[in-house]
This record gives structure tokens, sequence and C-alpha cells, in this order.
């Protein structure tokens, strides 16, 4: 028998050690660090940068080398390394939450976590309840994203009540409840997502943040969330099959979320995911398509999750009933809707307008 996986103790190359810090796989302190590094290490006999290469995964987990800036000399000198420059957006959001998720970390170690975990509202079923919503009406279950401000669109609503607006979707036939917590791209917090569950807003709620640690799966709970978001572009595989599991193990439901061909089939390659979402936004470039959810239901793929039972949510530039049906032809059973309700001067009757009638009854 081959006992290499269940060594606790995993030595990489200095190579390896540098991609592993520089993508920042997933940084555990369980047996898990040894299996999955050692995982990846044997994937192939690769190792991680050129794993996370074939996965063709662009996004860095932080600059490749030392500070964007750096002081030279007794006169401080501000050299600017443009190495170290993001490629992209989400590169830039990847490297300032790795920064900020490093610092709450050290504040609340899993262990205050795991208490809090105690205190945090029951997991309310997102998963089953997207299902029991497109069973009931035939339509696609609406995720209602209560989202202030977005690095593509800037500030979307200014007077911006999350609870009120929390509150107007429930009443207006949201099935599930989409809630930014970055702080700095999108004006969100933690504690919106709190207080709606605390006012008590019954929908499953599904917390949107850019995940890249465990650590982050835990706190979420701890605020009371019922669903996480896991992005393809960002992840190995090796994270998201972990994070999923941490998912069940909690309860909660992943929404695994992919752009394109090479994302979809990682992910239909990895065993027991459940719900799927197509975002018609490039998070690299801002171009929003709606047609990219038809493209990725086409054909084999479409059929493989259709066996599977996968519920697909299309998320993402979704403005008119047209838009809904649109994606619904493609094979969606749920919707995650942004701008188009939050931009409207009632956003729950927004959704009305979104579906060409009252989805509320
Ligand atoms: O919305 C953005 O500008 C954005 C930029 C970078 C990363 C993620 C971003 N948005 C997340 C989402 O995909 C949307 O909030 C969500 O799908 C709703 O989209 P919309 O209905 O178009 O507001």
């Amino acid at each position: 028998m081959d006992n290499r996986r269940k060594s606790p103790v995993v030595r990489c190359t200095s190579a390896e050690k540098d991609s592993v810090d520089t993508y920042g796989a997933v940084a555990y302190t369980s047996d898990y660090v040894a299996n999955s590094r050692e995982a990846r290490e044997f994937e192939n006999g690769n190792p991680i940068g050129d794993i996370l290469e074939n996965q063709g995964i662009r996004i860095r987990r932080r600059p490749p080398t030392g500070p964007p800036m750096h002081a030279v000399g007794p006169f401080e000198f501000r050299l600017e390394n443009e190495g170290n420059t993001p490629r992209n957006i989400l590169e830039k959001i990847i490297w300032d939450k790795d920064k900020e998720i490093s610092q709450l970390k050290e504040r609340k170690p899993l262990s205050v976590l795991n208490k809090a975990l105690n205190h945090a509202p029951p997991v309310r079923d997102f998963v089953g309840a997207l299902r029991a919503s497109y069973q009931r009406t035939c339509m696609p279950a609406l995720i209602a994203e209560v989202k202030k401000a977005s690095p593509s669109r800037g500030v979307l609503r200014e007077d911006f009540d999350p609870i009120q607006i929390a509150k107007a979707y429930e009443r207006n036939g949201a099935t599930c409840l989409s809630v930014l917590t970055d702080e700095k791209y999108f004006q969100g917090s933690f504690e919106n997502l709190e207080a709606i569950r605390r006012v008590g807003v019954k929908c499953p709620l599904l917390c949107k943040e850019f995940i890249i640690d465990a650590w982050q799966i835990y706190y979420a709970r701890s605020k009371g969330a019922d669903a996480i978001l896991l992005i393809a572009a960002v992840l190995p595989d090796l994270d998201i099959k972990y994070m999923a599991k941490i998912c069940s193990k909690l309860g909660m439901t992943a929404l695994v979320e992919v752009h394109d061909e090479r994302e979809m089939d990682r992910v239909l390659s990895i065993d027991g995911i459940q719900l799927i979402g197509i975002n018609n936004r490039n998070l690299e470039t801002f171009e929003v398509d709606i047609s990219n959810t038809k493209n990725l239901l086409e054909g084999k793929r479409g059929d493989t999750i259709r066996q599977r039972d996968i519920m697909v949510v299309g998320e993402s530039g979704l403005f008119t009933p047209e838009d809904i049906s649109y994606v619904q032809d493609a094979g969606v059973k749920a919707v995650l809707v942004g701008e188009s309700l939050i931009k409207q001067e009632d956003p729950g009757r927004g959704i009305a307008g979104l579906f060409g009638k009252d989805i509320s009854v």
C-alpha cells in the first residue's frame, strides 16, 4: 500500500514553495495541509505553479515578490515594482483580500470562530429553497442581490438601506438573497449580513465574498450565512473540493461560479457539486454578455448537468423579462440579479418588472 499521501510532513522544493506562496493555495492547518499539498505535488508530478497553469488559473493570490512599492536609501525614494502590479481588477481584489484576511484571522482565529458558530442562527437550505421554488413556479428562482456599489458600475444606490431592501425583496418573491460583504470594492459588510438575518428575513442568505481561505467559510457561517460563493477563476480544483466539503459539513451550500468552458469542465469533474453559477460578467474585463449562459449549457455540458440534476444559476446582466426567458430557455433554474433591481426606485417592485409579472403569489 502506498502510504505517502497519509504522511503529515510534506517537503516542497523552494520553487514549489514560492509558487505556493504566490498563488497562495489555501493555507490549512489540519491533516489536509499535508494531504492537499502532497496531492498537488503528486498530481502529474508537477509543482503547484504548473498545476494552476494547467487548470487555466491566471489570478495570483499575492504579488510574486515583495511589496508593490519599496523605499531605497536614506532619502526614501519610492520605487514601483512593476512586476507586482495586479494584471486586472479581480487580481487586485484578491491581493487586497489576502491581506485583509491575514489581519482578520489574527484577531479571530478558528478557535474563537468555533465558539461563535454555536451561537450562529440555524442554517437554511439554500439550494433546497431554489429547487422548491423552481418546481412550484416553473420559473427561475430569484436570488436578489443586496449590492450598494461595484467596481464596474460605481455606486448603484446612494440611499442604500440593506435591511429595507432585503425585506422588500423577500416580500416581492425573492427565494434567496445575496449579500455583498466586501467593503473596499462593493461597500458591503458582514454587519449587513448579520442584520438582515437578525431582523427576521427568512430567505436563505448567500455571503457574496471573494473566498480564498477556508477560514472565511467559518466566519461567514458565524455571521449567519447559509451559502458561500467559490469562484473557479480564483480557486484551484483541490481548494474547491475542500471548501465544498467544509460547506456541506456546516450544512451550507456552495455556489461554484464559472465563466468559461474550461472552468465549467473543471467544476463538472468535481463530485458532489450541486449548484453552479454561470457568470455573464467577465470579472477580469467587466464585459457582460448573457449569451455566455447559453453557450456553456449547450451540448455535452448541458447533458451532464441535466443527468446529474445540477442546479444552474444565471448571473449578471439580467434586466428584462426577455433576458429571464432567454436564460431559462438555455437551462437555468435560478437567476442572480443585482444592478437591475437595486437601481429601481422601489427595488422590491422591480422584481415584477424584471419577470414581467408579480412572482410573490
Ligand atoms: O459587479 C462587478 O462589477 C464585479 C466586479 C468584479 C468582481 C465581481 C463583480 N460582481 C459580482 C457579480 O457577479 C454580480 O454582483 C452579480 O452576478 C449580479 O450582477 P448584476 O445583476 O449585473 O449586478
